[in-house]
């Protein structure tokens, strides 16, 4: 049974409010990391957080949403062994599980509508690593965040 790690800035938490009645319409278990409101407040703390939740295993993937998700998403890559993306539409974000095993979603609420949101997320949670020729490129970008590891 997945379990997946979501979490948002201010900007991204009424599309998080979406995305959470979507997973439990799918029957899909979650926790919300926060933030729990539309107080400003700054996205790198959610972005760790799920990065956090993934990396240590207790939670198969993760969700991040800030106004574009590219700096929610940048947060949670710093996190070892995240492959976070940051997705507008859905063919990407299928080929990102099926060729990069992204372990993390990264969705921008000033950029995607809400359906649109949903059309991604389904996609990505549809999508499966296919391995073969592309773990070598994994086991790559492994290597690259390994060698600068505690830089
Ligand atoms: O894209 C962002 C960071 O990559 C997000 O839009 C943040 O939500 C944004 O920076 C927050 O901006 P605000 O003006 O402080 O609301």
């Amino acid at each position: 049974m997945m379990k997946i790690a979501v979490g948002c800035d201010h900007v991204g938490y009424e599309l998080k409010g979406r995305i959470l009645q979507h997973l439990e319409e799918l029957g899909i278990a979650y926790h919300d990391f926060g933030t729990n409101s539309t107080e400003r407040t700054d996205y790198p703390i959610f972005g760790e957080k799920v990065a956090d939740a993934v990396a240590s295993g207790a939670y198969d993937r993760g969700i991040v949403i800030c106004g574009t998700g590219v700096g929610i998403s940048i947060a949670a890559n710093k996190v070892p062994g995240i492959r976070a993306v940051v997705c507008s539409e859905p063919y990407s974000a299928l080929l990102s599980r099926q060729h990069n095993n992204s372990n993390i979603l990264g969705l921008g609420a000033r950029v995607v509508g809400g359906d649109l949101a949903l059309m991604i997320l389904d996609a990505w949670l549809k999508g499966e690593y296919e391995g073969g020729r592309h773990q070598h490129r994994l086991d790559l970008i492994a290597e690259i965040e390994k060698k600068h590891s505690g830089k």
